[in-house]
């Protein structure tokens, strides 16, 4: 795959060079090499002849990098320029005064670059009301001083900032503890580790690894759930680390009172310090990160009504935002076109189709008692009697149809039902829309009332 993307700089670089101009692409970029390609962690890495030369392109040029990388290769998640083999020689030579010699260790072994993203930090990140309790907290995690609450979870729908939040806090608490040891992982990495532990024989290592933590973030917990023994081991770090003072935050999608087929042991541990949630995006929170985007590329001009119609029409997360906004950046840079209204609305019409708000289960249950005349509370009765009980299994099919949520999640949104109850109410309903022509126009009709 690495050289797949190796195959792509040529046209990578092309497209910048017609971006920035032959003069600037040729006196910065031109020296340019590729050196790898990360198809984990989507990150490009290009090599070029100074550490100075890195830095400035990395600063100036980061963000075109990216967007003219994603524009050939989606997956690229960032783009790191580094100094390549020699550049420190290279360096000396075209320095006047004679550097002092390094020490054999030192020209052995450069320093390990970090292992978190950079451009994920406390500075980039945007702070409003939705996720003001989300961001301080994690400052208090990163600070010297003991953090008064031990476990941090941060829990939000998708693309809201938590894995942004874990990278600033790795950095903040590095800059602060330069020799402490940080683990960030996902919940994913923690499970195939530790199954690779216990096949290889080699859990006595594992347990060591996690147990020095001074720091550990875990990312995306929900991946847990029904995991049993994952979620025991778990349970044992974190008691651990907790014994021993260590910090401990942890992301999800959803608060720990959700996390169904999450053991309570392994819950009250995670709900014992701070849960904060980080609530949907205001307008002025998405207008402040796209203007803050733009920021650090002066040379696009992207009039204030592109950037309001991008506030408009995506409304549901940041990484859906930003995805837009680098679409629509590529293509202009890429074609040489100016970013105007028409240019937006043509170039993004299918992102913002699936941007729409999804709907809810709420959502359903009233246009369900809307349709059969009933109040909202029948929804979560005890009450049986047909009139009620076919409209609820209605609303439990077009929850189950229409919303990603699980069996469970619905069966507790209609008073606290066992999952199997949804999946005979969903069952019957599928059987009935098939010989029951009147019951599905009934459905059809909810359904169009649903998405006028
Ligand atoms: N408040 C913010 N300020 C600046 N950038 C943000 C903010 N919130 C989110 N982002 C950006 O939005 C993108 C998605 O964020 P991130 O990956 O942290 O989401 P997430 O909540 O971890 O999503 P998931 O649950 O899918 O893993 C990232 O590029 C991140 O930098």
């Amino acid at each position: 795959m690495s050289g797949d993307a190796a195959a792509l700089w040529p046209r990578v670089a092309e497209g910048l060079r017609r971006d920035l101009g032959a003069r600037t692409f040729d006196h910065w970029l031109k020296p340019v090499r590729f050196a790898d390609y990360c198809t984990l962690s989507g990150v490009v890495t290009l090599e070029t002849a100074s550490r100075f030369s890195a830095n400035w392109i990395n600063e100036r040029f980061g963000d075109r990098l990216e967007l003219a990388w994603r524009h050939h290769l989606p997956a690229v998640r960032s783009v790191l320029v580094r100094a390549g083999p020699g550049a420190a020689e290279r360096q000396a030579a075209m320095t006047a005064a004679p550097l002092p010699p390094l020490a054999p260790a030192a020209i052995a072994a450069p320093a390990a670059p970090s292992a978190f993203d950079a451009k994920l930090s406390f500075e980039r990140f945007v702070v409003a009301r939705s996720n003001i309790l989300a961001a301080n907290a994690a400052r208090r995690m990163a600070m010297v001083e003991a953090p008064q609450f031990n476990p941090l979870y941060l829990c939000s729908g998708t693309g809201q900032g938590k894995t942004h939040l874990l990278h600033a806090i790795a950095q903040a608490y590095e800059a602060e503890h330069p020799a402490a040891t940080i683990i960030l992982m996902s919940a994913e990495k923690f499970m195939l580790e530790f199954v690779g532990a216990m096949r290889g024989g080699d859990m006595m290592a594992f347990k060591a690894r996690l147990r020095a933590a001074d720091l550990l973030l875990l990312d995306d917990l929900q991946f847990v759930i029904g995991k049993n023994s994952t979620q025991e081991e778990l349970l044992h770090t974190i008691d651990d680390l907790m014994c021993s003072g260590k910090r401990l935050v942890v992301t999800a999608d959803r608060p720990p009172a959700m996390l169904d087929g999450v053991e309570a042991r392994l819950l009250s541990r995670l709900a014992g310090g701070l849960v904060a949630d980080i609530e949907a995006p205001e307008d002025d929170l998405r207008e402040r990160i796209i203007r803050q985007r733009l920021a650090a590329m002066p040379m696009v001009e992207v009039p204030d009504e592109v950037v309001a119609w991008l506030v408009k029409h995506f409304t549901r997360n940041i990484r859906e935002l930003e995805g837009a906004l680098n679409k629509l950046l590529a293509y202009a840079a890429l074609t040489g076109v100016r970013v105007d209204l028409a240019l937006a609305e043509d170039r993004l019409a299918e992102n913002v189709r699936c941007a729409r708000p999804r709907i809810t289960i709420d959502e359903i249950q009233r246009a369900v008692c809307a349709h059969y005349k009933l109040d909202k509370a029948e929804m979560a009765s005890k009450r049986r009697v047909r009139a009620i009980a076919r409209p609820r299994q209605v609303a439990m099919y077009l929850a189950k149809e229409l919303t990603p949520r699980s069996y469970p999640e619905i069966g507790r949104r209609f008073g606290g039902r066992d999952h199997s109850t949804v999946i005979h109410a969903v069952r019957t309903v599928e059987a009935l829309r098939v010989s029951d022509s009147e019951l599905d126009a009934e459905i059809a009709a909810i359904r169009r009332s649903l998405n006028s």
